[in-house]
Formats: C-alpha cells, structure tokens, sequence
C-alpha cells in the first residue's frame, strides 16, 4: 500500500482509497500538472475538506501524497540533504487551496527553502471544483553584499530592507488548462542559470557565505546597544574564521521561542534573505542547545553554527602545536557528542563546522562510540602533557627565573608587546585569537637579572565551556607567574567590558591573586586626555603602544620595581637600585645587547638547559 503523509488522522477508509488512487497518475514533464492529477486532488479535497497534495518527481512519478488541514499542508521530511549546488531537488508540490487563497508565504518558503521545482496551489470553488492555478518557482537574485542590521520591535516595525528582490517568481492565478508552460524547460533554464551562478559564487566564498543572527530578549534596558556591539564581534569572530558574512539580522523579543529562538516569522524570512544572498550557514549570536540547533537546521534547511561552534572552528584552524590541536579536538568532540545524540540525519549540518573542520583524526562525523574513545585517549594524552610541562616549570623555578604572564582581551595587542619588549617575532595579527598557543621569550634587564614573558591566548565573553576547560592548561603556565601584564585595548569602545571579561575569568582561572599592572595598550589611537583619565582610576596602570618600544620604557621600570624583591630572593644578583635603573631607562640601556634579548629559553630536556635558539616556537614544549 502506498503511505499517505501528513494529516491522515480520521480519514474515512473511502477517503483514504481516493487519496490513495492518486498514486496512480503520472505527470508528464511537458507540464506542470495534468487536468487528471489537479481533478483527482480537488476530489480528494472535497471528500476530506482539507488541503490534499502531490509532490511530483520529474520521472513523472507521484513520490508522495500528503493530506492537510483546511488551511495549510505540512510536508514531509524528504531526505535533508541539500539539493546539489546549483540544482533543485527534482520534486514539484501541486496541491489544494479550499478557499481560493492565493499561495501563501509557508508555500514560498518551502519552495526556497527546500529548493523545489516549483509549487502550485490550485483554487477550488465552494462545489470543489478546480478554478484557478498559481505557482511560483526559484529564480536566481544578484545577492547585494550590504550588511544590513533589522529590528523587529513589538510594533513590527519594517525590516529596513526597501525593495529586495526576491528568491522566488509567481505566476497567476491563472485558470486551469491555461497554465500551458513547459515545465521540463523551464526547470532545464532556471538549472542552467543557478549552476553557472554557484560556480563564480563559490570561487569567491570558499568558507561560504553566512548570515549572523542575534536575538535578545529587549526586556533589559541597553539590549539593542548590547546587542549590537555583540554582532559587531561576531562579525569579527566570522571573518577571523574565513566565513564571507553577507548580511546580520538583529531582533529583539519579548520572549525567546523555546524551539526556534527566533519567531518563526522572522526565520521564515532569514530563509528567504539566505536565498537571495545565497548564503548557506546562519550562525547563531548565543548557544544553542542540540535540540534547538537541530530544530532550526530542519526548519530552514540550512547549516546551523553557533558562536561556541565558530570560537572552536577558529581554535581548530589556529592551533599549531600538537598541544593545542589536541585540546581543540577534545573540546570540539566534547561540544559535538551531546548532538551525535540527536536522531538526526543532518548531522553534518549541526558539526563540522564551517568547513568540517577538525584537527587531528575527528572527521567529526563519527560515531558515538568511537567519539567517546577518542575523548578518554586525548584526556589521557593532555595529562600526560600537562605532566610533562609541570616538571618544566619546576626545573624552571629552580633556576630562579621570575616569570611575567601577559594576559589579556583578545586582540589587545598582547603578542605585539611581547615582541616588542624581547625584539620576538610572534605572530601578531588583527585577528581575534592570532595566538592560540603559549610562548616564552627571556627579557634581559641589566645586571644580569632576567625575567621569562609568557604570552597566552586571548580572552573572550563567554568563552565556550568545554574550551575553557580544555585551555585552562595553557594558562597553567600563567599560574606560576610572579606578575601578570593585563592588556587592555584602550581604543575599543568596549574597553570596559573587555577589562571586566578578562577579570572575571582571571578568577576563574585562580590567578586573580598574582600581582597586576594593567597596560593600557594602543596609546596611538586614542587622545592623550583619554590616556590621563584612564590612569586616573587605575593609578597603577600604564598606557602605551606595543608597537612603538619607545612608549615600553615606564613598563620596563615598573617591572623592574615589582620584580626587585623577587631577584633578590633568588639571590641571583647583588641588591638592585632602583635609581640606578631610572638612570639606565634614562639611556635606554635598560636592553643589555639587543641580540641577548632575543635569546629563548630551550627545552630543558632535549637540548640542554638555556640553550640559545632564535626560533620562538616550541619555547618549553619538548
Ligand atoms: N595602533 C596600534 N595597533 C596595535 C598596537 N598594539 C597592537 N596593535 C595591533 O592590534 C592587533 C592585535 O595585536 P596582537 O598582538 O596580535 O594581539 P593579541 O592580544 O596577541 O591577540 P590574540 O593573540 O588574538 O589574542 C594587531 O593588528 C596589532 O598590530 C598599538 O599599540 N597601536
Ligand atoms: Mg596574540
């Protein structure tokens, strides 16, 4: 027997032969749909009085019929994986409308959503006569790449969009027998058209191409500004992971949807936008649950990201030693495993990431149990690691170096300032995250007393939970530290929060008891008046530029103060004075040769202690 899809509940065993007798037409490609198959659902929809319809495969075969209600159809899952590039999926929906309504705005989103052939609504009469006949079908829109911010207040004010083309062409309503097109050409030109536009398209967006979407309850005064100000570092965040952002949506509602977080109307729309800028991934501005994320996927057939999901895809295309990668594989697994859960089959659009993205041997679509494995055999790996950088450490504090942390927001600059104070040549880049991996350079004060400065990787708001587990290891360096460098973008707007970030989870961390001097860094791009108020509240703090070593002299004393009594506990050094060092600041002899401060503590281990290298990398790691 043929299933029936959809409403099917209460049908009488006479309606359920005529539904299913409609299996039997074939609808040749020449035509939309033939008198016979548009007369057999007008029956069907009288005998039942509701919405009765037919996806109709370009064989000609009838793959499905589903039965609705009065006023609406639901059609069913048809396998979620995409369409071809450039293709549709073959199938056409011609289906009922008992109140001659024209095709409604779930028909045309199914239509772009699920890249349909085409749909058809066919008007009956009162009697359930077929009257007229309207359809609609995807054409290609010249996607603009303007990015364009959208409220929906309450009062449902206008998305701010003007005259967007569409992703669709209706046609009609026309009366039946005189919608005489020819389908199997028509689809054949519209194919062509799409294909030769994904093929350009995708040259220009090998990441593809996504639309942010930021949602928040606007019950809270300042959302919209909080709101904003969040979507312009997701914004970031998305190009640092090479994602082509082509356009952001912003709502503010009274309440979050449970299951859509977004309204349905509003994600009914994004849908369309999707379409029009043929973009393919939405990421979400805030954490989705597995069923949350799995729902929306489902509900607009498109990749499904969240902000946890694009922080772990830039930390797996950024980490670089086997460290890091290993610590990014096990947080991307341990975010991923509650979602293997999922009965679901677009499993490959709520994990890989932007590109399906994992370090190591995660192919990220693996299995349950095989996930678990490898998540015991990383932790084992990542202790025996941390094992190991311990016993560093503690061969380290033999020697009495003290060691300084440089902690901060990222993209503070906090890579640009360990260059410049030691002359290193860390990567350093106006990237969020340039830094995922730990590294060390010896500074050289004079009188042979040195300090080892440590960078660290950036902090972020609400750093994804399982990556903060899994760094928390890198900061195990930073634990030791005698003083923490805090790094503060005094250039960004949000300055504040970046400093209340990064305090917050300094706690976290268990490192908010190490002595502090906040740098106020990017000195160059803000007004010296700003720079004095900004010392005003915090007196001990320093404003500088990492990138001009000029500004670094007030810092470089300041160290050498706070780090006194501590060489002189290691009995390093006889007594330091502390004029004298102003004196040599004075002169700028404070580097003693320039050469030595580039000088890199090596692997204890491997190749002896304090052997001399120029290369910064693997610093500790043996
Ligand atoms: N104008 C100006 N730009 C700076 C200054 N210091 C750093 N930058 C720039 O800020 C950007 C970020 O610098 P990084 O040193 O990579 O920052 P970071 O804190 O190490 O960042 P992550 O490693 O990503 O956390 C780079 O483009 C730097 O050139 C400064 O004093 N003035
Ligand atoms: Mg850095």
């Amino acid at each position: 027997m043929p299933t029936l899809y959809g409403n099917t509940t209460g049908l009488s065993p006479q309606a359920t032969k005529t539904l299913e007798r409609i299996y039997r037409r074939k609808v040749p490609l020449a035509s939309i749909a033939t008198p016979e198959l548009i007369k057999a659902l007008a029956e069907a929809s009288h005998e039942t009085g509701r919405q009765v319809g037919a996806l109709v495969h370009r064989s000609g075969e009838i793959d499905y019929v589903i039965v609705g209600d009065a006023t609406r159809l639901m059609l069913p899952d048809i396998g979620r994986l995409r369409a071809a590039q450039g293709r549709f999926r073959a199938l056409r929906l011609i289906h009922t409308h008992l109140f001659n309504e024209p095709l409604t705005r779930d028909d045309l989103v199914d239509l772009v959503r699920l890249r349909l052939d085409l749909v058809a609504a066919v008007q009956l009469t009162p009697q359930g006569e077929p009257r007229t006949l309207q359809y609609a079908y995807n054409v290609p829109v010249h996607g603009k790449e303007a990015v364009t911010v959208t409220v929906d207040e309450a009062q449902g004010r206008g998305d701010g969009r003007g005259e967007a083309a569409l992703p669709y062409r209706t046609v009609g309503p026309v009366a039946i027998g005189r919608a005489d097109v020819d389908f199997g050409a028509l689809i054949q030109a519209l194919e062509d058209e799409f294909t030769k536009r994904s093929r350009t398209r995708s040259v220009a967006a090998k990441d593809g191409r996504a639309i942010l979407v930021h949602v928040a309850e606007k019950s809270k005064a300042g959302a919209l500004a909080r709101a904003e100000e969040s979507l312009r570092e997701l914004t970031e965040l998305a190009g640092t992971a090479g994602v082509d952002v082509a356009d952001t949506v912003l709502q503010l509602r009274d309440r979050l949807d449970p299951r859509l977080v977004l309204g349905k109307g509003k994600l009914d729309e994004v849908v369309l936008r999707a379409s029009e800028l043929d973009a393919e991934t939405l990421v979400f501005d805030r954490d989705l649950t597995p069923s949350q994320a799995s729902a929306i996927a489902k509900h607009t057939d498109l990749k499904v990201l969240d902000r946890t999901q694009l922080i772990l895809d830039i930390f797996a295309q950024r980490a670089e030693s086997s460290d890091g990668k290993l610590q990014v594989e096990l947080a991307q697994l341990k975010y991923t495993l509650p979602r293997l859960g999922q009965k679901d089959d677009s499993l490959s659009r709520l994990t890989g990431g932007i590109g399906g993205r994992g370090p190591g041997e995660t192919k990220l679509e693996i299995g349950r149990r095989r996930a678990k494995e490898r998540v015991s055999f990383l932790e084992a790996q990542l202790k025996r690691l941390s094992r190991q950088r311990e016993q560093r450490r503690r061969r380290r504090a033999r020697l009495g170096v003290p060691v300084v942390s440089i902690v901060g927001y990222t993209n503070a600059g906090k890579s640009t300032l360990l260059n410049t104070l030691t002359g290193a040549d860390v990567l350093a880049e106006n990237k969020l995250f340039a830094t995922l991996d730990t590294r060390s350079r010896r500074l050289r004060f004079p009188e042979e007393r040195e300090v080892v400065i440590t960078d660290t990787v950036g902090f972020i708001r609400e750093l994804p939970k399982d990556l903060f587990a899994a760094f928390r290891a890198t900061f195990e360096e930073a634990a030791d530290a005698d003083l923490l460098l805090h790094v503060v973008d005094a250039s960004d707007p949000a300055r504040d929060q970046h400093i209340e970030t990064t305090e917050a989870l300094l706690t976290e961390l268990d490192l908010i008891g190490i002595p502090r001097i906040v740098v106020f860094n990017k000195a160059d791009l803000i007004a010296p008046a700003e720079g004095r108020r900004l010392l005003l509240g915090h007196p001990d703090a320093v404003v500088l530029s990492a990138t001009d070593r000029e500004t670094t002299r007030e810092l470089l004393a300041k160290l050498a103060e706070r780090l006194k009594s501590r060489w002189e506990e290691a009995a390093m050094v006889p007594t330091y004075e502390v004029e004298a060092a102003e004196g040599e600041l004075g002169d700028g002899g404070l580097f003693e040769g320039e050469a030595q401060s580039m000088t890199v503590l090596g692997p204890p281990s491997s190749s002896g202690a304090g052997e001399i290298s120029s290369r910064v990398r693997g610093t500790f790691e043996a």
